[in-house]
């Protein structure tokens, strides 16, 4: 629902304050917290965003957010991004887009993740949505069998009838398990597939979940 994406995402500006170094996610609720942001901003917040997708990069830009990147820290105080799917431990699923990576370097990065979605993205176990994996272009046909014999149908996925390219110049594979039991046991056998670039789990990541659910807001913590 849209009003919640955008309750949810104007809810974590709170956390954000002066001075600090923010990871902006990616996706269409960081959008809405990246418009919020920059209001404050004109009201005279300083702060230097390090965006997880060229997509990011240019709204931010559009915006008129500074913006900051890796070559100049390696430290980001808080991190704001999206999910696909939150379940009850703040495990999270997410790679809908296909920012997976970058979304990743930059939430380990930073010192707290905030994520903010509406109630739709709850579930009660991950696995509802397929699970998108980035994998290289080289033998990715290898690399997908690889990844199916874990026990899922891997499809890759397409836009205008050619292979989705991620910002790294890499394939994405979305994976549908029956359901996933063990997120970070998952992760970790996807990872040992040499074709295998990340996995869009993210275990023992978020340390808030913003969910706005029909106007209402509940924060979980870790
Ligand atoms: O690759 C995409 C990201 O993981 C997004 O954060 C996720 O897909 C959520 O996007 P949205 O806020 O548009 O539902």
């Amino acid at each position: 629902m849209m009003e919640d994406k955008q309750m949810a995402a104007e809810a974590s500006i709170q956390y954000i304050k002066d001075g600090m170094t923010v990871g902006l996610g990616s996706g269409s609720t960081v959008n809405f917290m990246l418009e919020k942001l920059a209001e404050r901003i004109k009201e005279g917040l300083t702060i230097k965003g390090i965006p997880s997708s060229l997509k990011t990069e240019r709204f931010a830009k559009q915006l008129g957010i500074p913006l900051t990147d890796f070559s100049n820290t390696t430290k980001i105080d808080i991190a704001i991004d999206g999910a696909d799917e939150v379940d009850p431990n703040l495990h999270l699923l997410k790679g809908g887009g296909g920012s997976l990576v970058r979304e990743k370097i930059v939430d380990q990065a930073a010192d707290r993740l905030i994520i903010i979605v509406d109630s739709s993205k709850t579930v009660s176990k991950l696995g509802d949505s397929p699970l998108p994996v980035e994998v290289l272009p080289f033998g990715f046909e290898v690399t997908t069998e690889q990844i199916a014999a874990f026990g899922c149908t891997p499809v890759l996925r397409k836009r205008d009838g050619q292979p989705f390219v991620s910002d790294n110049g890499n394939y994405i594979v979305d994976c549908k398990f029956a359901s996933i039991e063990d997120p970070q046991a998952l992760h970790e056998k996807l990872k040992q597939i040499t074709g295998v670039v990340e996995t869009g789990l993210f275990p023992q990541m978020a340390h808030n979940v913003i969910i706005a659910r029909e106007g209402r807001i509940d924060i979980l913590e870790r």
